[in-house]
C-alpha cells in the first residue's frame, strides 16, 4: 500500500517579483506543495543556514542580483547536495543548459508562458520520487530497527556500546537472559533486538508481562489449558510457551511471578517440558527463554520473596541497562530522533531543537527514562510553532503529562493532544485566541488542527 505523502517543500529563487508570484501562485493551487519565496540567492542560502527546514526542490532564476545560475548553484549545492534544483532562464542557450545539467542541475526551463505548466509536470514527477524515496527510507528503517541493535537501541555512550556487544554474544547462543533496568530504559527493545539477531529470528517472539496478567488467569495463559479444566475453559487453549515453540518467549517484570508459578517454571525449565491445565500428556518446551525486572532479583531471593533456584536458573547472562540520565549526550540522540522520525511519520515539516530547549532537556532526570523521553518530544512536535521546539514546548512536570494518564491507555499521543484543546475550545466557546493563550500554544496550532479535522469549534 502506497503511504500517503508528506507536503513538499520548494523553495522559488527569483528576483523578479511579478513571475515569482506567479510560480509561487501556480505551484501553490496545490495545497500539498508548500512554497518559499526568495528574492535574491543570499537571502535563500541564509535561511538555509538558521531554519533547518529543507526544500524538496528548487526552482533558480539564472540571472540574480546577487550571481549567475552556475555560481549560484554551486553555492546552494553545499547545504543541499542532493536535492532537485530547477534552473529557469530568460534566453535559451543550449550550451549554458549543457553546462548547468553538467553540473547537477536537475532541469533547465526558459520563461515563456507555458515555463509554469512544465515546471508543475516537472514538480509531479519530483513528487513521485520523493514518495518513492521516504517509502524505501521508512521500510529500510523497519527492517534495520528490527534486525540491528545498532539502529534499534539509539546511542553513543560507552553504557550502551557495551550493550551491543552483550546483545551480539547473547544472540550467538542459546543462554537464558536477564535483563533490568529501571522502567522504561529498553528491557524488552533489548530482548527483541537479540531475538531478531539470533538464529531463532524467523520464529516467533512472544512477550509476557507477568504483572499485567490477574493472578487467577496467569497458568493457563502461560501453559495453556484442556478443555472443561476449570469453569469457564470452553475449549483447549494454546499457552504461551507452546506458542514460543521454536522461537523466544519474554517474561516481563518476572519478580512478580507468584510462589506456585515459580515452582512451576522451574519444574518447566528442568524437564524441558510443559503440561497444561487440566492434563493432556506433556508437550515438549523449545524456546529460548529472556526474563526483565525493573527490581532487584538477587534482593528479592534474599527477602524470600523470589526461590533461590529458579534465581539462578534465569540468571543465564545479565543485562543491567542504565538509567537515561547516566547517559549523558544520548538525551539529545535520542530525543533528535524520536523527533526526526515522528514528524517524518505524521507528515510534518522537519523541526529541530532550539539550544534553550536542548538545555531544559540535559537537566531533567528522565524518571521514566526513554519512553517518558520519547512522548515528550512527540508532545512537543506537536505543540511547537515554526520548525522549532522551545523549551516551553517540553512538557517536563508531572501536570503535563497529567493529562495523559487520564485518558484512555489506547489513544496515540496526537489524540490526547486534540482532546485537551477540543475541552479547552468547548469550555471557552470555540474562542482560538483564548484556547491558545491558555494552553500557552499557538493560534495556528489550533487551526490547522481544526483544518485536519483533529478539533472542531462547536
Ligand atoms: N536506546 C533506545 N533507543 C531507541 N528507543 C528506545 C531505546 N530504549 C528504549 N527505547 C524506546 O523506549 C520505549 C520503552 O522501551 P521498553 O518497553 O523496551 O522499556 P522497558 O524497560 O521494557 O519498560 P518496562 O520496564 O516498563 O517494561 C519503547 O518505545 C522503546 O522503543
Amino acid at each position: 500500500m502506497p503511504i500517503a505523502l508528506p507536503p513538499l517543500t520548494i523553495f522559488i529563487v527569483e528576483d523578479n517579483t511579478w513571475y515569482r508570484e506567479l510560480l509561487a501562485y501556480r505551484l501553490g493551487q496545490n495545497p500539498e506543495y508548500h512554497v518559499r519565496q526568495f528574492g535574491t540567492a543570499q537571502a535563500c542560502l541564509d535561511h538555509l543556514h538558521q531554519s533547518p527546514e529543507r526544500p524538496d526542490l528548487v526552482t533558480l532564476d539564472y540571472s540574480l542580483p546577487d550571481g549567475q545560475g552556475d555560481e549560484v548553484l554551486k553555492r546552494l549545492r553545499v547545504p543541499l547536495p542532493t536535492v532537485p534544483i530547477v534552473v529557469i532562464s530568460a534566453q535559451e542557450d543550449v550550451s549554458t543548459a549543457v553546462g548547468l545539467l553538467r553540473q547537477g542541475a536537475y532541469d533547465y526551463l526558459v520563461k515563456d508562458e507555458e515555463t509554469a505548466d512544465r515546471l508543475w509536470h516537472i514538480v509531479h514527477n519530483v513528487r513521485q520520487q520523493v514518495g518513492l524515496q521516504r517509502e524505501n527510507e521508512l521500510l529500510r528503517e523497519q527492517i534495520g530497527q528490527k534486525y540491528d541493535p545498532t539502529h534499534a537501541i539509539l546511542g553513543e555512550s560507552p553504557q550502551i556500546r557495551s550493550i551491543w556487544t552483550l546483545i551480539d554474544k547473547a544472540a550467538r547462543t542459546n543462554i537464558t537472559v536477564s535483563v533490568s533496568g529501571e522502567t522504561g530504559t529498553g528491557k524488552e527493545l533489548v530482548a527483541r533486538a537479540i531475538h531478531y539477531r539470533s538464529e531463532r529470528r524467523n520464529q516467533p517472539f512472544v512477550a509476557v508481562n507477568v504483572a499485567a496478567i490477574p493472578r487467577e488467569l496467569i497458568e493457563s495463559e502461560l501453559f495453556g489449558h484442556e478443555k472443561g479444566a476449570f469453569t469457564g475453559a470452553i475449549s483447549r487453549r494454546i499457552g504461551r510457551f507452546e506458542e514460543a515453540h521454536g522461537g523466544t518467549l519474554f517474561l516481563d517484570e518476572i519478580a512478580d511471578l507468584d510462589p506456585n508459578l515459580q515452582a512451576k517454571l522451574l519444574r518447566v525449565l528442568q524437564e524441558r517440558e510443559v503440561s497444561r491445565v487440566g492434563g493432556g500428556k506433556p508437550i515438549a518446551f523449545d524456546a529460548r527463554l529472556m526474563v526483565a525486572t525493573h527490581r532487584d532479583l538477587a534482593e528479592q531471593v534474599q527477602q524470600g520473596l523470589f526461590r533461590e533456584d529458579l534465581y539462578y536458573r534465569l540468571m543465564g547472562l545479565p543485562i543491567k541497562l542504565p538509567p537515561l540520565r547516566e547517559r549523558g549526550q544520548d538525551i539529545l540522540l535520542l530525543a533528535e530522533n524520536f523527533l526526526r522520525k515522528f514528524c517524518l511519520l505524521n507528515h510534518l515539516p522537519a523541526l529541530g531543537f532550539s539550544t534553550e530547549a536542548r538545555h531544559k532537556l540535559l537537566q531533567y532526570a528522565f524518571p521514566g527514562n526513554v519512553r517518558e523521553l520519547k512522548a515528550v518530544v512527540e508532545l512537543a512536535a506537536v505543540l511547537a510553532e515554526g520548525d522549532t521546539v522551545r523549551p516551553q514546548d517540553l512538557s517536563l512536570r508531572n501536570a503535563a503529562l497529567g493529562y495523559a494518564s487520564e485518558s484512555a491507555g489506547n489513544e496515540t499521543l496526537r489524540e490526547q493532544v486534540a482532546g485537551i484543546v477540543q475541552r479547552y475550545l468547548d469550555a471557552h466557546h470555540g474562542n482560538i485566541l483564548q484556547v491558545a493563550q491558555l494552553l500557552q500554544i499557538g493560534k495556528s496550532t489550533i487551526y490547522r488542527m481544526i483544518q485536519n479535522h483533529e478539533v472542531r469549534v462547536r
